[in-house]
C-alpha cells in the first residue's frame, strides 16, 4: 500500500525546549524537530542525562513544553513502559484487567482480554501469581502485556531491559520486535516504537532509526544503517560518531 508519509506522521514536534526544575533551570530539549511515521523504529541514544527519557516524556505528553509544539495524530494511542515496570500488589490477571477496566472497558470483558494478552507474552500460566512476586523479565512482559491489551498505536519504551539479565533481555526484546511486526488488522496504521537505550546491540536489533542526542539537543537522526556507518557518521555527527566509537571501544 502506497503510504502519504504526512498523514502517516503519528507524532511530532517542532522547535520543542523544555526546561526542568523548581525553577525551570535546567533545558533538557533545546529545538526538537522530530517526525515520527506509523512504523517506525526509532531509538533514543545519547550519554546519560541527555535527553533521552525528557524526550520520552514529552512524545508522551506527560511533560510542560516550554516552547515549540507536540501533535499527535488523532485517536492515536500511547503506551509508555518504564525501564522499572509499576506493577500492583495483586494477581498478574488482575494488573491487566484493572488497567482495561480503567480504560473504560466494562469489567466482565477484561479477564478475556486480559488471558489474551498473558498468552501473547507467554505468561498466562502465570496469571494467578502476584505481580510483584515475579522476576524483572517476567514483570516486564507483564508490564508490555498489560500495555498491548490496550492496542497502543505508539510504544514509547524507556529503557526496558536495563535492569534484565541478557535471557530476560531477549525475551522482552523479541517481544517489542514482534509487537513493532504485528499485523494489526485493517485500517490500523503499524505499531511505532520509539525507545531509550544504552545497548547499541539492541539498537542495531531493534531500530530502524536513531536519534543521537546531546545536551537536550538532537544531533543525528539517521537511518540504522547509516547510524553504524563510522565513515559516514562521521562527516554527519562528529559527537554522535566519537560517542559509538567509546561505546564499542
Ligand atoms: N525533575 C527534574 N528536575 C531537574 N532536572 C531534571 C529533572 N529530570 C531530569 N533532569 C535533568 O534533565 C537532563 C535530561 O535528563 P534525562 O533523564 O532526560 O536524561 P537521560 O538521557 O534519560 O539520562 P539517562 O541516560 O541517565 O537515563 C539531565 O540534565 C537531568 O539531570
Amino acid at each position: 500500500m502506497m503510504r502519504d508519509p504526512v498523514t502517516d506522521t503519528v507524532l511530532s514536534l517542532e522547535a520543542v525546549h523544555v526546561s526542568l526544575g523548581p525553577a525551570a533551570q535546567v533545558e533538557a530539549l533545546r529545538d526538537v524537530h522530530l517526525q515520527i511515521a506509523a512504523g517506525e523504529r526509532v531509538a533514543l541514544v545519547g550519554p546519560n542525562g541527555c535527553g533521552k527519557s525528557t524526550l520520552l516524556r514529552t512524545l508522551h505528553g506527560l511533560l510542560p513544553i516550554t516552547s515549540g509544539q507536540r501533535r499527535v495524530l488523532q485517536r492515536s494511542r500511547i503506551a509508555m513502559l518504564f525501564q522499572r515496570p509499576h506493577l500492583f500488589r495483586m494477581s498478574v490477571l488482575r494488573n491487566l484487567q484493572l488497567g482495561l477496566w480503567l480504560s473504560g472497558m466494562a469489567w466482565s470483558q477484561t479477564r478475556a482480554r486480559a488471558m489474551e494478552a498473558l498468552r501473547r507474552v507467554e505468561l498466562a500460566e502465570l496469571a494467578d501469581r502476584n505481580g510483584r512476586a515475579l522476576s524483572g523479565g517476567q514483570q516486564q512482559r507483564v508490564a508490555l502485556a498489560r500495555a498491548w491489551a490496550l492496542s497502543p498505536d505508539v510504544w514509547l519504551l524507556d529503557e526496558p531491559t536495563a535492569s534484565l539479565d541478557p535471557h530476560a533481555k531477549r525475551d522482552v526484546e523479541a517481544i517489542i520486535e514482534a509487537f513493532g511486526r504485528e499485523d494489526r488488522g485493517v485500517g490500523r496504521l503499524p505499531a511505532t516504537l520509539v525507545f531509550a537505550s544504552h545497548n547499541l546491540g539492541q539498537v542495531k536489533r531493534l531500530a530502524s532509526r536513531v536519534v543521537y542526542l546531546e545536551q537536550g539537543r538532537v544531533l543525528a537522526d539517521l537511518p540504522v544503517h547509516d547510524f553504524f556507518n563510522q565513515d559516514l557518521l562521521e562527516t554527519l555527527s562528529p559527537q554522535a560518531s566519537a560517542f559509538v566509537k567509546g561505546e564499542t571501544a
